[in-house]
């Protein structure tokens, strides 16, 4: 039965172990619709180890996971992986499609267009807006080959929305993006959200420039286990972040945006 009230997203006591390695220790996390989370952690910390297990791609060794009020191990797997959008930025591509024959992908959750398969013209014209909303309009007929890396991770956000999920998972979106590009990128997800106040979102990055300024909470993991995890104002603080890289870290914010410097060791005494 699903509770009706239930969080978008629940880990209790979470192991994970692959040959013999505890890549995630005593994890335990809720979200709730309308939390934007980032997960933040130094390379190998577990982000994707643990993104995987929310997008329900691996399942725990021990303790539970509970995705839109679903145990994992009891619940269709096909039924929960098209009720959530998964951004992957080696998002795989055979056919040469437009860019919006690759957003109506995401209805049909596939990686080619279905022969014979129409949208509504409902879906049509969500993709549409969607397209529109990332800043996209003016490429929509665009062959995928022709795009830049930008254009192509706002359209696969699309494509991960087109579906009316409830929960967005997004890896490294910003990765490999120029400036423009990534704050275009950042731009578009603070729209969104605000767009569809019950979306929940988790979006893993090694950087704290590449949050949002609509991000509400984080999560900190540093060798599968987590330093922190709460609203921004108790996770994203100089002490954990330091903590989570296992390095001084001086974390600012301004206008809604966080910025990370390496923190001075104090200058010695002058003579
Ligand atoms: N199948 C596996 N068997 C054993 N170890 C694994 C397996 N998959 C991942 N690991 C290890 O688990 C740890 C966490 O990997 P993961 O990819 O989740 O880290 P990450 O935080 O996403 O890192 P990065 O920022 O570099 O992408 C790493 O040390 C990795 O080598």
């Amino acid at each position: 039965m699903v509770m009706v009230d239930a969080p978008v997203l629940r880990m209790s006591g979470v192991d994970l172990v692959r040959n013999g390695n505890l890549l995630l220790d005593s994890v335990s996390l809720t979200v709730r619709e309308g939390e934007h989370w980032a997960l933040l952690g130094a390379n190998g910390a577990g982000k994707s180890t643990m993104l995987g297990l929310l997008g329900a791609q691996v399942h725990p060794t021990r303790g539970s996971v509970e995705v839109l009020g679903r145990l994992l191990g009891r619940v269709d797997l096909r039924w929960l992986r098209t009720r959530l959008g998964h951004v992957d930025p080696r998002h795989p591509l055979g056919a040469p499609l437009r860019l919006f024959e690759v957003v109506l992908t995401g209805l049909t959750n596939t990686i080619e267009l279905v022969p014979r398969w129409r949208p509504s013209d409902d879906e049509s014209a969500r993709a549409r807006r969607l397209v529109d909303d990332l800043g996209l309009g003016h490429r929509i007929d665009a062959r995928w080959q022709t795009l830049s890396q930008g254009e192509r991770g706002r359209a696969l956000i699309a494509r991960a929305l087109v579906a009316e999920p409830k929960l967005l998972l997004l890896d490294e979106p910003a990765t490999g993006l120029d400036l423009a590009a990534r704050e275009q990128l950042l731009e578009s997800l603070d729209l969104l959200r605000h767009n569809d106040p019950r979306l929940a979102t988790v979006l893993v990055t090694h950087h704290l420039e590449e949050l949002p300024a609509s991000t509400t909470h984080a999560a900190l993991l540093r060798a599968g286990r987590l330093v922190a995890a709460g609203p921004v104002a108790e996770s994203l603080t100089t002490e954990h972040i330091s903590a989570c890289f296992d390095h001084p870290v001086r974390i600012d914010r301004v206008d809604g945006r966080w910025t990370a410097r390496a923190g001075r060791r104090a200058a010695p005494a002058a003579c």
